[in-house]
């Protein structure tokens, strides 16, 4: 289940959303009020435009005494300084505009990042990798085009529409009342339409996180690779090309409803001016010149409010993305480590050898810890419980068990990947409650390389690495003489996840890695069940003979023949079974661990 709250139906956004935007707009309200200033310019400029129109018609052309040629060319002259001062004003707007959206978008992308970085593992072994994508990538980029051009367009739109108005009234008020009369019954369609788009664009939205869903699971090799060999190529394509056709049609439907509105507008928009000229003809001391100029506002006066309704929808719909954003926001993240934690007492060993209280870095303290999966149900068992171990520094423990029995569990609990629903465990005396890099490392079955160089995933683990420490730890997983016969040895490329190498090198440049990492702690998790078993049996005791000091737990199936261990814990049903050296437990015949080492050496 996903630690996270309900989101609210795309439709209504919550309430707080909106007083959450404008939150976040808050830093940025000088920018702001700049833009609606400039915009305010561009709309009284561009108001003055039809102003002098009526004086080229009124008294540079048809004025009394024929046309003023000197007059007209001024007039050109100003429409031009006009023009150019338009140019300028659009452009600081547009500027202004694009930094403010860039910023906030900025601002949320790296927040939403950084706050999944921090989400439990469980949340990425149930959020769909396509959703994640969508909402950082999507549904910013239509927050980014809301900013950017919506909202000023809509700034632009009322501004507009009020200065064509007040010149119209400026110009004729008695003419300025039937222009306008339209107007409230253009708005009504608009909204009502504008209310159909909003969910048309909620619906698509939600189309198009299902499409990239699919794309990214099936679209990776491990998807493809799955529908080959099933033959389901053509039942993918199918479901695919349905989405998609969803999506297209929710597209022309949207499509459909924008241009009725804009249809209805454009009947309003012709009808209107006959209704201006029969009133011009009613009116007395209408000139030719100000029914030009009446003309030309018209189109400023309806333009903007088209602007408004296309503008009103685009935001509603923005306010739906930014509500999914707010959504990854609210996660809640795992704790943080504390900063300073108390000294833990020393732990009551498990079943087992009693030994000398653990001290020193990198010893390992379990005590009656337990883990449940986010979700499981609370009648089924947890995952493991009442675990309690004292693993003492520099020693060497094999950890085996049936499938399911709890060894990666208790892996995770002491990398830290895992804080225990119960009980603690702890290193040197400081509970672990996340990783902690530079002490304990884990190397896990399937391990994760990125794109790049041999060089460059090793490095991850210690970016000031020479060449000589790759080189030594690459030695000790046997997996040097490979790199070096590759086409470019440490600088050959690894390809995506590592698909470039087999399943047992990529296996051994992981454990390289976390060699690398030099930890006190080393988990090692199945990280060489891919490699045959001479290979493996050689790699685990070179890892073993070179630890120098460190404590290394080790979880593996295939653990017959392994010999260099101080200490053996076996799991059953979530629970330490036996805990000791390899000699006692192998003495108990009908130990679990005995059992286990006959079935695989058939001794
Ligand atoms: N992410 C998860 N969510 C829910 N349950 C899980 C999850 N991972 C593991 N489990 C369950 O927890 C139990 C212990 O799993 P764990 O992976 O620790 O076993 P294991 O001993 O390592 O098994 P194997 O030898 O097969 O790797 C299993 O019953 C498993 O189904």
């Amino acid at each position: 289940m996903r630690d996270r709250p309900p989101s609210a139906p795309e439709t209504s956004p919550a309430p707080g959303t909106r007083r959450r935007v404008v939150r976040l707009f808050t830093p940025y309200r000088a920018a702001i009020c700049a833009v609606v200033v400039l915009i305010a310019a561009y709309s009284a400029l561009n108001a003055a435009v039809p102003l002098l129109t009526r004086e080229v018609f009124d008294r540079a052309l048809f004025g009394p005494g024929g046309p003023d040629l000197p007059l007209l060319a001024l007039i050109a002259g100003l429409a031009a300084a006009v023009a150019c001062a338009v140019g300028v004003v659009d452009l600081g707007q547009t500027w202004l505009s694009a930094r403010v959206a860039q910023r906030v978008v900025h601002g949320l992308r790296t927040e939403m990042f950084g706050r999944l970085q921090r989400m439990p593992l469980s949340f990425f072994a149930t959020e769909r990798g396509g959703e994640i994508q969508s909402r950082l990538a999507g549904d910013t980029a239509q927050i980014e085009y809301a900013v950017k051009d919506t909202l000023p367009g809509m700034l632009s739109g009322v501004t507009g529409s009020v200065v064509a108005a007040g010149a119209m009234a400026a110009l004729s008020p008695a003419l300025a009342g039937v222009a306008l009369v339209l107007a409230p019954l253009v708005l009504l369609v608009a909204s009502r339409s504008g209310r159909a788009l909003e969910n048309l664009s909620a619906v698509s939205q939600r189309a198009r996180a299902e499409l990239s869903s699919i794309v990214a699971e099936r679209l990776s090799l491990g998807g493809v690779t799955l529908a080959r060999v099933h033959g389901r190529r053509d039942d993918e394509a199918a479901r695919f090309a349905a989405e998609s056709e969803r999506l297209a049609r929710l597209g022309v439907r949207a499509g459909m409803v924008a241009q009725w509105v804009m249809s209805v507008g454009h009947v309003f928009f012709v009808l209107t001016p006959y209704l201006v000229f029969v009133a011009a003809g009613l009116t007395d001391g209408i000139t030719p010149g100000t029914l030009a100029a009446f003309t030309v506002l018209q189109a400023r006066l309806y333009q903007p409010l088209w602007q408004i309704l296309h503008v009103v929808t685009e935001f509603r719909s923005a306010l739906g993305a930014f509500e999914r954003v707010f959504d990854y926001l609210d996660l809640r993240p795992e704790p943080e480590p504390e900063p300073e934690p108390e000294p833990e007492p020393e732990p009551e060993p498990g079943p087992g050898p009693r030994r000398s209280p653990a001290s020193g870095p990198g010893a390992l303290a379990v005590r009656g810890a337990g883990f449940r999966y986010p979700g499981a149900a609370e009648e089924d068992r947890p995952a493991l419980y009442g675990v309690s171990l004292g693993i003492p520094a520099a020693s060497a423990t094999l950890v085996v068990g049936p499938s399911g029995s709890g060894k990666t569990t208790l892996g995770h609990l002491i990398a830290g990947l895992h804080p225990p629903t119960e009980g603690s465990v702890a290193i040197d005396g400081e509970e672990i409650r996340a990783p902690l890099p530079g002490r304990i490392c884990i190397a896990t079955q399937d391990p994760f390389l990125l794109q790049g160089s041999v060089a460059d995933n090793l490095r991850y683990a210690a970016p000031g690495a020479t060449m000589d420490d790759l080189v030594r730890v690459c030695r000790i997983t046997r997996i040097h003489e490979r790199i070096t016969a590759l086409p470019d040895g440490y600088d050959s490329l690894v390809g995506e996840r590592g698909a470039l190498l087999s399943g047992g090198e990529r296996q051994r440049v992981a454990l390289a890695r976390a060699l690398l990492a030099d930890t006190p702690v080393l988990v090692l998790d199945e990280a060489t069940s891919a490699l045959d078993p001479l290979t493996e049996s050689e790699v685990v005791e070179a890892v073993l003979a070179e630890r120098a000091g460190r404590t290394t737990v080790m979880i593996t199936h295939r653990f017959g023949v392994l010999e260099s261990f101080d200490t053996v814990v076996a799991l059953d049903g979530g629970r330490v079974v036996e805990h000791g050296t390899r000699l006692d437990l192998l003495g108990d015949r009908r130990g679990l661990y005995s059992r286990m080492v006959r079935a695989q050496t058939g001794a």
